[in-house]
Parts: C-alpha cells; sequence; structure tokens
C-alpha cells in the first residue's frame, strides 16, 4: 500500500535529517517542493529544493502552498505522483499547515510524524546552522514558526510525535515506526 510520511515540525527541529535518514537506512525517497527562499549554502537546486523566483514559482501548479516566513513554499501532484510510481513509500517535508491539507486530500496514505524538541537546545542548533542572523532573527519571530514549535490541534492523535533531543533516540524511535507499519501491511495483503 502507497504511503506517505510527513515530516513536520519548527525549523531545525531535524525534518531534513530525518528524510535523509529515511532515506539512507529505509530507502524511503523524499518529494522535493518549490520555494523562493534563497538557496543557503551546500544547498543544491533540484536536490533540496526547486529554487524559483516569484513569476517562476507562480507557473506551477500546486496542491497546496503556503508563506513560511516571507517566502512561497509549494508542492504538486504531479511530484507526488512521479514519486509513487516508482516507490510505494515516499516522504515530504512540510510546516504544519502542508501536513494537514495533505492529511485531508490523502487521509489513508499519510503518516505524519511531528518533531519536537528542547526550545532553548533548538535556538542554538539554529544559530550553529545560519549564516546571516537577520534572517535568522526575521523565521524566528514569524508566526509560522511560533505555530509550528507545537503539534496543532487538526492533528492531534493524528501524528507520531518524536522528540529529537537526542539523534540516536530519534533513530530508534523512526526503526520502531516503520517496522511496525511494515508489519501492518504485510498483514493486509
Ligand atoms: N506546506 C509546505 N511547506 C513546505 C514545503 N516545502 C517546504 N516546506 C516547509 O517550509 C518551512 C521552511 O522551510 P525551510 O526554509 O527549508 O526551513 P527549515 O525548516 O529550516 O528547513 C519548513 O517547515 C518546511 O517543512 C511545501 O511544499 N509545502
Ligand atoms: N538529534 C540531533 N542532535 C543534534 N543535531 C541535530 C539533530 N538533528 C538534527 N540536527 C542538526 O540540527 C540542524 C537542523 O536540522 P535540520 O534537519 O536541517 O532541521 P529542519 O529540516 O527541521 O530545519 C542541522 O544542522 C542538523 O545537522
Amino acid at each position: 500500500m502507497k504511503k506517505l510520511f510527513i515530516l513536520t515540525g519548527a525549523s531545525g527541529v531535524g525534518k531534513t535529517t530525518v528524510s535523509r535518514y529515511l532515506l539512507q537506512k529505509h530507502h524511503i525517497p523524499a518529494i522535493i517542493t518549490h520555494t523562493t527562499r534563497p538557496q543557503r549554502l551546500g544547498e543544491v537546486d533540484g536536490v533540496d529544493y526547486y529554487f524559483e523566483t516569484p513569476t517562476s514559482f507562480a507557473q506551477n501548479n500546486y496542491l497546496e502552498q503556503v508563506q513560511y516566513a516571507g517566502y512561497l513554499y509549494g508542492s504538486s501532484v504531479e511530484g507526488l505522483n512521479k514519486s509513487w510510481a516508482k516507490n510505494d513509500w515516499v516522504s515530504i517535508v512540510l510546516d504544519t499547515a502542508g501536513a494537514i491539507t495533505y492529511k485531508q486530500h490523502y487521509p489513508k496514505e499519510t503518516v505524519i510524524i511531528f518533531l519536537t524538541m528542547d526550545i532553548k537546545e533548538l535556538y542554538q542548533r539554529l544559530q550553529l546552522r545560519s549564516d546571516d542572523q537577520q534572517a535568522l532573527k526575521q523565521r524566528l519571530n514569524s508566526p509560522e514558526f511560533q505555530r509550528d514549535l507545537h503539534l496543532p490541534p487538526d492533528l492531534k492523535n493524528q501524528a507520531y510525535v518524536i522528540n529529537n533531543d537526542n539523534w540516536l533516540q530519534t533513530q530508534k524511535r523512526l526503526d520502531q515506526l516503520i517496522q511496525r507499519l511494515k508489519t501492518i501491511s504485510h498483514h493486509k495483503k
């Protein structure tokens, strides 16, 4: 059965790290989404995101799109269907608004993983990752960042909440979850 793992939570909480782990350890590839945010050092166009100008962003056809800390982000049905054509289990990194939209569109297929972590540690991680203090400040103050620190009421009892303070523990939780879902889908066959 097809599955879509949605990795969500505030900036810096570990969504991208988890998505890479799901690929490396469990062969679950991530769907690439589109954004107008400037490329960060080390990010690759067509790998981390499709980096767009506001004009090119508007030309795509999105299942959903959001604004996050001043930039646009969007994901397409085409991207999902292309990924599902190659792999039954795929992942996507979304803000919580996107996670809610996907849950409504694909209630049976979505598995939502909401990541949390100690807030002080989160600020430190973001400081370490950021090369632009002004951009970081804008992000931390954005209503979207503040909103995504907590599980939204619409996702209550709909998400696996994983604390990512400790990477070894996170890997263990993810492995257990994947194993459980594999067992369930095996019994359904
Ligand atoms: N709804 C939605 N959110 C997205 C999409 N692409 C990325 N995001 C989310 O947008 C937010 C900002 O992403 P980014 O600028 O890469 O910052 P990060 O959270 O620090 O990695 C994160 O919560 C991403 O999960 C998308 O296509 N749709
Ligand atoms: N459990 C962890 N312990 C320590 N550092 C972590 C952990 N998980 C992620 N990181 C680091 O924190 C930073 C933010 O993680 P990232 O996956 O980019 O978050 P997000 O995609 O949610 O913004 C990265 O530098 C990453 O290497």
